[in-house]
């Protein structure tokens, strides 16, 4: 069987109908999350999972909405399951993540760094990291907001899956017509101007040949009221279990 996703959340970081953009990526071996937020830890236990069901976390950004469960992950894997879990992150976030985000929660006796909390595996940019036999992951840059890094992710040298990010047409256009993309899962702004996201207006303004390949994500509370409005890209559910 090869990769499947199933979303924990579908939702911006405002969304009150739908949890967080965090995603469960089940690969031949393991439970990868992508992303761990605010409402990671309510959407994995209607879920009916706990935290030893995930084996590794992997971040894209340095947002509530991707890291702020990741406390609630570290101490309960520490203290309940006596593990420390396996995380993958860009090298340019693990200073930012430990000193602006967990120390003030997770610092303690016996925590005094991320590697204390987590067996930390750096990701590089240009440079594809194997996750097991049926998973690899590149990062990608991608801009978001001022000084703040995020990365993309490309999986198997042929799935995109967009971290935050402005729109980036030449990006997906080189993606799908140079480097094998096939599938790609973006994030959405449905209302107002993008500023730091992506809008769907500028989705909408991509060739045929790659909105098809688009699932929507990161959406608003309004989403219900844009189906049929998003030519051939398809809102994800969170939730529902998608072969990739
Ligand atoms: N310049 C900015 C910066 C942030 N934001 C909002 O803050 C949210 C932080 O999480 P996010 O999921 O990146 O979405 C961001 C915007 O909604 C925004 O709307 N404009
Ligand atoms: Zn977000
Ligand atoms: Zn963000």
């Amino acid at each position: 069987m090869g990769l499947r996703i199933q979303m924990l959340g579908t939702g911006g970081a405002f969304a009150k109908r739908y949890f967080n953009n965090n995603a469960l990526l089940y690969t031949e071996h393991q439970t990868l999350l992508i992303d761990c937020g605010v409402t990671a830890p309510t959407s994995l236990y209607q879920l009916g999972k706990t935290w030893a069901d995930i084996d590794a976390v992997l971040i894209t950004h340095i947002h509530a909405d991707h890291v702020g469960g990741l406390e609630e992950f570290a101490f309960q894997m520490k203290y309940i399951y006596q593990q420390r879990p396996v995380l993958y992150i860009s090298e340019q976030l693990v200073q930012p993540l430990w000193e602006h985000t967990l120390k003030g929660g997770l610092g303690q006796d016996g925590i005094e760094r991320l590697e204390d909390a987590f067996e930390v595996r750096l990701l590089r940019e240009g440079q594809v990291t194997r996750i097991d036999d049926s998973l690899q992951v590149e990062i990608i840059q991608t801009p978001h907001i001022e000084g703040k890094k995020s990365y993309s992710l490309y999986l198997n040298g042929e799935i995109f899956y967009s971290a935050d990010m402005k729109f980036q047409p030449a990006l997906l256009q080189e993606l799908v017509r140079e480097r094998g993309c096939r599938r790609i899962y973006h994030e959405v702004q449905l209302t107002g101007e993008g500023f730091v996201h992506t809008t769907l207006d500028e989705l909408l303004s991509l060739p045929p040949a790659i909105r098809s390949q688009i699932s929507l994500m990161h959406y608003g509370d309004e989403m219900e009221q844009f189906q049929g409005k998003t030519a051939e890209m398809e809102f994800l559910r969170q939730h529902e279990i998608y072969d990739l």
